[in-house]
């Protein structure tokens, strides 16, 4: 974490939490927020299409200081795309974020660069802040084409996205073989992929750009192991599944990055 980016927690939900579940969870973790002192980070959650209509109603009838966003959105912007949710429609929500090419999105729907950079630019289309997600599988890390592989997926995302637009994505590092297994990386390998992740967009815009994004990590990410992966240079944050089902863990989480902000 370096001086002058701000702290991002996000909680991505996945399939989780009907839209009575998501107001009770929603509650218990303004009740903690508001417990203690939440200035110098900012926290997320990322639940499903069908919880954000309550989502919102919360956040907005008690002022609470959570921002929310989507797991994913359609390259289109309207039409006949059966199932498919633009990025005019969570605008309108009061989405800020937008999770893109997490890995179960390209792993079980087969998303690729290219739908992932269509993707990306939908976003920006509607004002939604692009969450990119990066990171390789276990055979690759084993191969050591771990760097690569993350910044390859970087440059397939952000192709003909200009500097101005590049400079507020939130990118999220999140190797495959640490997400719900348990397997945290370490944060030696989470800073070596996120210094790598900056580097690259020193070199595809300028340092400007590159000192401005906010990059996460992802991967079971707990209260018990996010204060040495928060420590690096390069971290700004964390994408957390399983654990921001719990408010109470996820509070704690946040913590951590209010203490680092
Ligand atoms: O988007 C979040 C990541 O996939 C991490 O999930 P996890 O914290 O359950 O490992």
């Amino acid at each position: 974490m370096t001086a002058g980016r701000k702290p991002l927690i996000a909680g991505n939900w996945k399939m989780n939490l009907n839209h009575l579940e998501a107001i009770a969870t929603v509650q218990k973790l303004a009740f903690g927020l508001n417990d203690k002192d939440f200035d110098k980070v900012e926290v997320a959650v990322l639940p499903p299409y069908t919880d954000l209509r309550s989502v919102q109603t919360l956040v907005d009838g008690d002022k609470l200081r959570i921002v929310y966003g989507a797991q994913d959105l359609s390259p289109f912007d309207g039409g006949a795309y059966t199932g498919e949710i633009s990025g005019a429609m969570l605008a309108k929500l009061g989405c800020a974020f937008v999770t893109i090419g997490h890995s179960e999105r390209r792993q079980y729907h087969r998303e690729d660069d290219a739908l992932v950079n269509a993707k990306v630019k939908a976003a920006y289309r509607h004002s939604l802040t692009p969450i990119l997600c990066v990171g390789e599988g276990l055979e690759v890390r084993q191969s050591g084409g771990h760097v690569a592989h993350s910044v390859a997926q970087l440059d397939g995302a952000l192709r003909d996205v200009p500097a101005e637009q590049a400079a507020s994505i939130v990118l999220a590092y999140e190797p495959v073989w640490a997400i719900g297994t348990g397997e945290v990386a370490t944060p030696a390998d989470a800073q070596e992929v996120c210094g790598a992740l900056r580097a690259r967009l020193a070199e595809l815009y300028d340092g400007e750009v590159a000192a401005k994004v906010r990059i996460l990590y992802g991967g079971s990410v707990k209260s018990d192991n996010i204060a040495g992966i928060m420590a690096q240079e390069d971290v700004d944050g964390a994408l957390v599944g399983g654990a921001s089902l719990d408010p109470g863990e996820f509070v704690k989480i946040c913590r951590f990055g209010e203490m680092t902000g």
